[in-house]
């Protein structure tokens, strides 16, 4: 994500566990995503797999050596678009992982957000905000390997003070971060408490020398513009809304079985696990009985 790149990356969709995988990245660049951000894979993953390039389905699969299961695929379709998020502890690790999946993607995003055991207990994800000097070797251990074409990004969240907020990302930059997605909210909030934009807005004002992302709480294209307006900020990550129709891509939504459909199809053609494309519909149709009731009340309220 160079500075001329950059600018042409305006809305992107954010990692998800579970949700984020190659038919739902498919179908976010179909309604007009920039950027696909896939799931969180944990470093380690990467280190002891095989890749098996499945000519049926003309996609490639990353197979784990010890469990035989397929742990994360793609496709040429999504090779400009495609930024691979890594759950990691370790700069080497973290490049050995990169190593892996480099030939197949646009860049490597480092996950410093995650506030869930499984993550922060091995000192990922929102472990990292604590632990700044590992952060940074993570950031320049990528940056210095990898080819300049490909990105090294990260994701974070708000610090309890503002000027933590803008110095960590001070500090990604100075390594050598070409981006940093910031999900507004602090690690103990959750997705029920409002985004806070207004610091978004601060660290926008403070931080000029890499570009940002604003995530947390839109909704709509009329959401992406307000944030715009109230921050500055003109890129957007969003997550839950892709995963409850992700035609909010393209501004207008579609109609939510078009969207299912869609989304089947994809599945049955990227050879998807069945279990996690059923529970990807089901988040959908989740939100289209929302839509009849009290989704409308829901999102007011987190705004
Ligand atoms: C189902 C789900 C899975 C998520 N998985 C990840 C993940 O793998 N990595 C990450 O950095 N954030 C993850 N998040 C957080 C989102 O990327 C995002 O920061 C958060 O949901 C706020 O954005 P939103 O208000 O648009 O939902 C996940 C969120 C959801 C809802």
């Amino acid at each position: 994500m160079d500075d001329s790149s950059s600018q042409k990356v305006k809305k992107v969709l954010a990692p998800m566990v579970r949700v984020g995988t190659l038919p739902m990245r498919l179908l976010a660049l179909e309604y007009g995503a920039d950027l696909v951000y896939s799931e969180e894979i944990i470093d380690r993953n990467f280190l002891d797999c095989y890749i098996h390039n499945n000519e049926k389905y003309s996609i490639k699969e990353w197979i784990s050596n010890k469990t035989q299961l397929c742990f994360f695929s793609t496709c040429n379709q999504e090779r400009d678009h495609l930024i691979v998020q890594l759950g990691t502890s370790n700069g080497n690790c973290a490049w050995k992982a990169a190593e892996k999946i480099i030939p197949f993607c646009r860049g490597i995003d480092v996950n410093m957000g995650c506030p869930l055991l499984y993550s922060t207990k091995g000192g990922m994800g929102s472990a990292l905000l604590k632990t700044p000097e590992i952060a940074s070797d993570i950031i320049k251990t990528l940056r210095r390997n990898l080819p300049n074409e490909y990105s090294v990004t990260a994701k974070i969240r708000l610090f309890p003070v503002l000027q933590d907020t803008i110095d960590f990302v001070h500090m990604l930059a100075n390594s050598g971060v070409d981006a940093v997605a910031i999900h507004a909210r602090q690690v103990h909030e959750r997705a029920k408490d409002k985004a806070n934009w207004s610091q978004l807005a601060q660290i926008a004002s403070h931080v000029v020398n890499v570009p940002l992302l604003g995530n947390g709480d839109i909704f709509s294209l009329q959401d992406m513009q307000r944030m715009k307006d109230q921050t500055g900020i003109s890129q957007w990550m969003i997550a839950r809304m892709a995963q409850w129709n992700v035609s909010v891509f393209q501004g207008t939504l579609d109609c939510i079985n078009n969207v299912i459909l869609r989304y089947a199809k994809l599945a049955e053609e990227t050879n998807t696990y069945y279990g996690l494309a059923k529970y990807c519909i089901q988040q959908m149709i989740k939100y289209q009985k929302w839509t009849r009731t009290e989704f409308a009340s829901k999102v007011s309220i987190s705004k």
